[in-house]
Formats: C-alpha cells, structure tokens, sequence
C-alpha cells in the first residue's frame, strides 16, 4: 500500500484474528438521537472496525450480542454496573467487556457525549494495540483540564518556526469553504482528548479581532465543536488601539476595559463556546500592560473581566526576557511573576515554558513550578521542533516531556512534581491545563515528517495523563503507525526513545544550550557574538574562554539557583551532585575539570560530540534493518531525513569541536575524529534551507 502518513495514527489496519473482532462488534447500539458528538464517536467506530475487521457494524438502537454499546449515564443498560463512573468527569470514559441480559457485549459509558466519543477512541485504540474486547476492563480521565493546541499561525498562512508547510487554516476561503482536513485535525485531536486550540500566532495581529476574522473563526469552531475541541484566538496586547477605537491600551483606562468587554460579547455571539485569550505580552518587542507602568496581573485581569461572563479565560504567558536584564536571561520570568502569585483572577491561567530559555533540547525545569501556588500555571511544550533540527532530524519528545514532568520541585516536604503542579489536585475546581506549540500544517504528513507525528501524539497523551510514560506512547503510536509486528516496533520505539539524546550529544551537550545558529536555529552558531543584544549570542549562554567552560548560576555567578526550592538549589550549586546533563547549564568549569567519569572535561565534552553523532548513524542503520517490515514509501521518506540527520549531527560535531578547540588551545583528545574544515570554514557555512523559520 502506498502510504502517504494523511491518516496519521488512526489508520486502522486490518487486524489477524478479524474473525472474533467481528463477532463481539456486529452493531452499534446507541438509544436515544445522537447528537453531532455521538454521531462523530458512531462513525469513528465504524470507520475504525472497517479497517481493523473488515466489516463496519451496523446501526441499532437496541442491545444484541456482540453489539458495541454506546451509553451515558442514566441510560445504561439494565444490569451493568458501571462503577465509579460518576467519577470519571464529564470527559471521561469506561469501557467494559460485559454480559447483559445474557448478552456478550462491549460497553462505552460516560457522563456526557464527549466521554462517549474519547471512549469510542479508546476502544479503537485498545483493538489496535493488540488488547481485544474480550476482556476489557479500562477507565480513563484527564489529569488536566485544559489540554490545548497553539497554533503559531499567521494570516497569511506562514508558521512561525512552522517545518510542516503552510498552515492548515485556509483563511482566503474560509468562512465559506470548510476543507475536510478540518474534520480529520478534529478526529485526530479528539482521538488524544486534546480540547482546544489557539488557532494564530502568539505574535500576534489585531486584526483577528475584526468582524471578517472572527466569521472565520466561528466557522473553524463550527467545524471543530463535535468533536469537543474549543477555540481560542492569541490576542494582540494593542489591539483597540492599533484599529484606532481606543486612544490607549493602558489596562486600568475604562474605555480599553469598555473595548475589551464589547469585543468579548461580538465574538460571543459569533462562537458561544469561545474558549478565550492567549497573550504574548511585553516579550520579544510586544506590546503589554507594562509600556503603561502596569503588570502584567493588570492586563490579564482585564481581559479576564471581559470574558468572565461568557467563561472564557485568559493564558497569559510568561515568556518574558528584556533587554534591560541581561545577566542572566533564565531569571527574567520568575522575578516578574513571582511576585505576582494569588494576583491573578480565577479565569487567569499563567503558562510557562518547560524551562527558563526556550524549549532548548534540554532544560532543567521551569523555576516557577511550584512557585506560585496561589495561580493555575499551565504548561507550555513546543511540540514544532525549532531546536532540535526542524522536521529534518529524528528527536521523540516524549522522553524530554516526561522528564520535565516527573522533575521533584522539591516545594513540599514529600515532593512536588511539576506533573502535580499541573493537576494541582489540592485546589479542586482551579483551572489545569497544558499548552503544545503544534507541529501541523498543509505538509501530507502533516506534521513535516512521519516520525514527529509521534510528537503531537505524546503531547497530547501526556496532557491526558501528565504521569503517563513516554515508552508506553511510542509503543502504541508505532503500533498504531507502523506496524503490528513485535519486532518492527520494538526496533522502532527503541529508535524513538534514544533519539532526543542523540540530538542532545551532537548539539548541546552536558547543559550547553542555545549555541544554534541565530535567527533561524538550524545548525551550529556557537562562535556567533555579535549581535544586537548579549543574550541573543551563543557565546552568552556557554561563556567559553581559554580556561573553561559553562555559564555560572550559582551564588558566585546569576544565582538564578536561588529561584529553586533549597532542596533542588543545593543539589544543583555543587557540581559533584548536578547530573552531567545539566552541569554546563548551572556551572562555569575548568577545561581539565575531572568528571565522574574520569576523563577531563574537555575531553569528555568531545566524547559526547562522538556520541551523538555515533547515535545518529545508528539510527539511520537500524532504519535500514527495518526495510522489509515498512512500506516502501515511508521507508524511503524516514531515509533521507536520516541521511540528512547524520550528516547534519557530523556537522554540529565538527563545527562545535572546531570552535570550542580554538578557544580552548587545548589538542583533541585521543582517538577524536578531526574536523575535516577548519573553523572559518565552518563559519562560512551558509544555512541551507532558504525557507521555514517564519
Ligand atoms: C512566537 O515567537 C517565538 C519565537 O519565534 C521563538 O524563537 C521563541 O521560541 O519563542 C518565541 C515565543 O515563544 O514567543
């Protein structure tokens, strides 16, 4: 079969033994007039036993045996017991392989139609995965609330750090034109219990928040709704004031409040379940609250009060890192929102990015986890691989997410994850939720390649779950995507998993980070110190001179230490206790500095270049083993982006050796691969790809 990667995960391939499948799925049974939801959840099983079992059910309204049961609560069938169902929430969902009234049946139980359709994606994805409905037994809730996609969409149909083509939203012919792939982004959202979507960039222009505009989005709404997925619009601090209604955006002046309440109501009457405001404030040249003298509680709180009404919410992000502050940019964002803590309005989420740069390809955790138990903090993951080699290089990110999530904030006697920060469970009804930077866009593959796929895949299950487990993910994502054979999956999950720390060794090992080059961050830029701000060069970040290493954020250096919970500040101030992978990111060393591993520092940092790179290589080698048990067309398509990858990574390796040996004075250590250019010629590299970073 030719395969071209459109239908992502929900491909639903034909199972071995159809024979059974068949018998314990001859109907669907749903009493009552389904409604758009139960209808979308009804078509997806039978789209899904279709494929898997050759045959779609037919529709009923009564039970028989081997029916597939769709019932809410209150309307199950007599004589099953749906325990604990009452507290799976409105979203979640039970499924139970049961007998009724002698009758061998399947059942999916929720509280409401949404439940039913994630359930019905359950299901599909149990039968896939090998687990058969004979004895089903699952029940399943979201940790978080608000499990939500950001676009960084403009309108003009570019991406911002977008590798996936064009953005999907067609927005010359919307409103009148709805694409079909509209419904097949809902499906496959809905099939991981994501729940909204920011549809435009952070970056944003005020006027998406015109009459035309908003026409469009009601219609993208419109389409999404059935499938339990709300909109949300990024809004531009300046709006009002940039369409010349207002004669300042200073948050406290009543006409800007006035404009803001006035805009929530027009778009509410266009989408009534409006989720609500994402906002980029005074970071990276916005405009914000502050050029008025306020903070940045002021102006989330007064978009709040305007979407209060209606339920809406505000995300207002913390990436925030000015000029002003340059010694250590990793601070900026706790000194600006710590104090703001309990400032907040209830329907104010603040959303933080994993760490305190930016979605490098590793960070420790955010320090403000934990930090502000008074405000709901809404992750923020970059799904879009902006620093991990674009779609171009292989890097699973669900090690690097399950990572953050499991780090111990240490801000409570027994522990605080940042998982549990998330689900913020002692706060009941306060908001949670988890923010992706999507990776999709017009590309077939939609998301650029076949394997970061797998990326919106893990993101979306570990906003499900927060303490879910990266491994777990892969292993049904590649069921799911490529193969049912235990050993093509298990080669292809153990490429998964190794790949972000491939990724890490060629680019930046041992807690280096941002030595990308500038602008468009593809390839390494770490000799690069001159531009227009300090915190903007790669030589900021890793401070190399002739006698070390590493950026010192400890006491004797930026202290942004200090920000951690004393248990975490004191294990990561001695360089004896912090894990090499975050040493160069808190400590400033010796070139000879001995690591536990015996080798120098110098030498070991050159080890880990060889890594990498030797990481690479192995996957491209193990793709090629796989070659029997992949389609030829997907085969073909990982390949060169394999090819690329290792060549690239050789790249990053040499270049990196190169430069970081120029500085040093020191001699490569035995057995390293020389560069084969010389360092100006590594400089002279120009960046390959003439497109894609805006
Ligand atoms: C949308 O802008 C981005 C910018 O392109 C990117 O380089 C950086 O990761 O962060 C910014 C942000 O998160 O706001």
């Amino acid at each position: 079969v030719e395969e071209d990667g459109y239908q992502l995960w929900l491909r639903y391939r034909p199972l071995q033994q159809t024979g059974q499948a068949q018998q314990q799925a001859q109907t669907i049974s749903y009493a009552g007039k389904a409604s758009p939801t139960v209808r979308a959840a009804i078509d997806e099983l039978r789209r899904g036993l279709q494929g898997m079992t050759g045959k779609a059910p037919a529709v009923a309204t009564t039970v028989a045996s081997g029916a597939i049961v769709l019932a809410k609560a209150g309307a199950l069938p007599q004589g099953f017991s749906a325990d604990g169902l009452a507290d799976l929430g409105r979203e979640g969902y039970l499924l139970k392989s049961a007998s009724v009234n002698g009758k061998r049946v399947t059942v999916i139980a929720a509280n409401d139609d949404i439940g039913l359709l994630y359930g019905a994606f359950g299901l599909l994805r149990a039968l896939d995965t090998g687990k058969g409905l004979a004895a089903l037994d699952e029940r399943s809730a979201p940790k978080l609330q608000l499990r939500v996609l950001n676009h960084w969409d403009n309108l003009d149909r570019t991406v911002e750090r977008g590798y996936s083509g064009q953005s999907i939203w067609n927005w010359w012919e919307l409103p009148d034109i709805r694409e079909r792939q509209y419904v097949d982004y809902a499906r496959a959202n809905a099939s991981l219990g994501i729940n909204g979507t920011v549809l435009n960039n952070v970056n944003s222009k005020a006027e998406i928040l015109t009459a035309p505009w908003i026409a469009k989005v009601a219609a993208l709404a419109d389409v999404l709704r059935p499938y339990g997925i709300k909109v949300y619009l990024s809004a531009r601090w300046s709006t009002p004031l940039e369409l010349k209604e207002t004669t300042t955006a200073d948050p406290l002046a009543p006409e800007v409040a006035a404009w803001w309440r006035a805009k929530a109501d027009e778009i509410y009457r266009a989408i009534p379940d409006f989720g609500g405001f994402l906002v980029k404030a005074n970071s990276e040249g916005q405009p914000g609250p502050q050029d008025y003298h306020r903070t940045h509680a002021d102006g989330a709180n007064m978009l709040a009060a305007a979407l209060a009404p209606h339920k809406g919410i505000v995300m207002w992000r913390a990436f925030v890192y000015a000029a002003e502050k340059p010694d250590d940019r990793a601070k900026q964002a706790y000194d600006e929102f710590k104090p703001l803590d309990g400032k907040f309005a209830p329907n104010v989420m603040v959303q933080v990015k994993n760490g305190a740069i930016d979605f490098q390809p590793r960070e420790p955790f955010h320090p403000l986890f934990g930090a502000m138990p008074r405000t709901p903090l809404m992750m923020e993951f970059q799904i879009t691989k902006e620093y991990l080699g674009f779609a171009m290089h292989m890097a699973y990110l669900g090690p690097l997410f399950e990572e953050v999530l499991k780090a111990d904030t240490m801000q409570r006697p027994n522990g605080l994850t940042v998982a549990q920060v998330l689900e913020d469970t002692e706060h009941g009804q306060r908001l949670t939720g988890m923010a992706g930077v999507a990776n999709i866009g017009s590309s077939r593959t939609w998301s650029g390649s076949h394997f970061d796929q797998a990326n919106w895949y893990a993101y979306g299950r570990f906003a499900w779950d927060p303490q879910g487990d990266s491994r777990a993910f892969a292993r049904e994502w590649a069921t799911q995507t490529f193969s049912r054979e235990p050993q093509a999956v298990t080669q292809i999950v153990d490429m998964m998993m190794r790949s972000r720390e491939a990724v890490v060794d060629y680019m930046t090992p041992l807690g280096l980070h941002h030595l990308m080059d500038t602008g468009h961050h593809h390839g390494p830029g770490p000799w690069v110190d001159n531009l227009g701000r300090p915190d903007w060069n790669p030589t900021y970040y890793h401070k190399a001179d002739k006698k070390g290493i590493g950026f010192d954020r400890t006491a004797t250096g930026s202290n942004a230490l200090a920000q951690y919970a004393p248990g975490v500040a004191k294990r990561w101030a001695d360089p004896r206790t912090t894990p090499d992978e975050l040493l160069l990111w808190f400590h400033h060393l010796p070139w000879d500095y001995a690591m536990p591993s015996g080798r120098t520092l110098w030498t070991e940092l050159v080890a880990r270049y060889d890594r990498g790179v030797a990481e690479a290589e192995s996957l491209r080698a193990r793709w090629e083993k796989l070659k029997p048990l992949v389609d030829e067309r997907r085969y073909d398509e990982v390949a060169q982006r394999l090819d690329t990858q290792v060549k690239e990574a050789r790249w990053w390796r040499d270049a990196s050796v190169a430069y970081f040996q120029s500085v040093s004075g020191l001699p490569l250590p035995p057995g390293a691969k020389k560069p084969g250019r010389t360092l100006e010629q590594y400089k002279a590299i120009k960046f390959p790809y003439a497109a894609g970073h805006h």
